[in-house]
């Protein structure tokens, strides 16, 4: 038995962070991870996933140089992306450099599965780590597929195939219309992969306001992706190095298919029965300090509160500060901003429109078409702004931004709806011109349009 302060188990952005944290601040931590440390965004996620895009969007851009500014010939390369993706950004998909940056942070670092087998107690292999203070859990998730016929059966991409793709297929049937599937879609569709996103829910980015999903469908269409909404996968097979995606009223044959339609969360071989945890849940559930029982705390995708890489370190933030016994305040959901980076982005904060009538709020929305706003209108931009006002108390509860740079305008509004700002106020600020937050300020107007 080795004891320590802290034992982490699994080394996502957030166990990352927490495991270095507490190690600079002094205590003897053990940092445990059995694949990469970093996780999935710098290996497998974000990263890898934006260098597509924003290589993808230069091809975009390439394409309406014939529109705006005379021509220009475009030959897509996905090799170009994936050699960057695998020198400059996952080092080939090795983690030397991070597992580095951990030791020379003072933690201990072992490779393996942890495991807990009681209170406080972790085992990793042969060894068993006793911590005083206790344990964090870090675990993250894992692609799953649906239980769709034959597809088990077949060589399908999830995540952690397609970007490590060295060259776009000539088509490809992406299952599920989320985040993953929606970002990778476009994507792949500007290399001149022929693309169909298949949804069972009735549009893409189900969860986000239902004017996002639907513009973002109608943009996909015009693009020359295929988007067919409310389908029934009935069978996949793959024969000949082909795939065979049968649906109810036709099939589908393509040269790949991308399985982009949930996570799994890693919690069934952790032994959380041995701290009276039920291994089968869906997540963790923790108090506002990340507390998941007597010294024991969970972060990141696993407690569900949204699976990005911002929560799993604003989370990370706030376990540190509990175990070092800091002030510092408790986690607070109100304003988590997420940004889908499809083409135009789509980022929300808050709740949307029908979250805050259910929550039994008096609610007023305020709307802007980015199209006509000055910048948007110059740029041939698609998109709006949509605010969600607790009337009552006039403040924003809610906001989603649509358009080229949506998930940097949602920055204003993530302000405004993490601190309250009344929305007089709000409308008595100056907003830069041309620009495309702008549109916010319209977006007010029309909100106040009610008086
Ligand atoms: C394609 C894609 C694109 C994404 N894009 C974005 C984006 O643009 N922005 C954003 O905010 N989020 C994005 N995300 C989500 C983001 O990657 C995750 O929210 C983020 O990685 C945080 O996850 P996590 O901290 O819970 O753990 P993870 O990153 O899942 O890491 C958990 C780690 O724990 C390890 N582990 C699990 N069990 C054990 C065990 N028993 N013992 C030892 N080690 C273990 C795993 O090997 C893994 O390395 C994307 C995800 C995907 C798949
Ligand atoms: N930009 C970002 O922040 C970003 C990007 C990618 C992923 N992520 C995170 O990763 C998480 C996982 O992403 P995801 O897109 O895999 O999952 P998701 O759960 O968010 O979306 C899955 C989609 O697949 C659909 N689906 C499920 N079963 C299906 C079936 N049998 N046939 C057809 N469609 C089906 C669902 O209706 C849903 O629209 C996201 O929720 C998000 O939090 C974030």
């Amino acid at each position: 038995m080795t004891t320590c302060d802290v034992v982490v188990i699994g080394l996502g952005p957030g166990g990352e962070a927490t495991a270095t944290e507490l190690a600079k601040a002094g205590l003897d931590v053990v940092g445990v991870e059995e694949r990469l440390v970093g996780g999935e965004c710098p290996y497998f996620g974000c990263i890898p996933s934006k260098m597509i895009i924003r290589a993808a969007d230069a091809l975009a851009e390439a394409r309406r140089v014939g529109d705006l500014a005379g021509s220009a010939e475009v030959r897509p390369d996905l090799g170009v992306v994936a050699r960057r993706i695998r020198e400059e950004a996952t080092d080939d998909w090795d983690d030397q450099v991070a597992v580095d940056r951990l030791v020379d942070a003072g933690v201990r670092f072992v490779r393996g599965r942890g495991r807990l087998t009681g209170p406080r107690t972790v085992q990793v292999g042969e060894e068993t780590f006793e911590a005083r203070r206790g344990v964090v859990l870090n675990p993250g998730t894992s692609p799953s597929a649906p239980p769709i016929d034959g597809l088990a059966d077949t060589p399908y991409w999830t995540n952690r195939e397609v970007l490590r793709a060295e060259a776009a297929p000539a088509s490809m049937a992406v299952i599920g219309g989320g985040p993953i599937g929606a970002e990778l879609a476009q994507a792949f569709s500007r290399f001149g992969t022929r693309v169909t996103v298949l949804e069972i829910g009735p549009r893409i980015l189900g969860p986000e306001e239902p004017e996002a999903g639907e513009l973002l469908g109608k943009v996909f269409a015009e693009e020359g992706l295929q988007v067919l909404t409310e389908v029934e996968i009935r069978r996949v097979s793959f024969v000949d190095g082909h795939f065979s995606v049968e649906l109810a009223d036709q099939t589908l044959e393509v040269e790949k298919v991308l399985v982009a339609a949930g996570r799994r969360p890693n919690l069934a071989d952790l032994g959380l029965e041995t701290v009276g945890l039920d291994p089968s849940a869906r997540s963790i559930e923790v108090d506002e300090s990340m507390r998941a029982g007597d010294g024991l705390w969970a972060i990141g995708d696993v407690v569900g509160h949204g699976a990005w890489t911002h929560m799993s370190m604003y989370q990370s933030a706030v376990a540190v500060r509990d175990l070092l016994d800091q002030d510092g305040g408790r986690a607070d959901y109100r304003a988590v901003p997420h940004v889908t980076f499809t083409d135009p982005e789509v980022g929300g904060v808050g709740m949307t429109e029908q979250q805050a009538r259910d929550a039994g709020l008096s609610v007023r929305t305020g709307w802007q078409d980015m199209s006509a706003n000055s910048r948007g209108w110059i740029n041939r931009a698609q998109g709006f702004v949509k605010l969600v006002e607790d009337a009552d108390r006039g403040v924003l509860v809610g906001a989603t931004v649509v358009g080229p740079t949506g998930g940097d305008v949602l920055g204003m509004l993530t302000t405004a709806v993490h601190a309250e700002v009344p929305t007089a106020t709000l409308r008595s600020m100056i907003y830069a011109y041309p620009t495309m937050h702008r549109a916010v300020e319209e977006a007010l107007k029309d909100l106040a349009a009610d008086d």
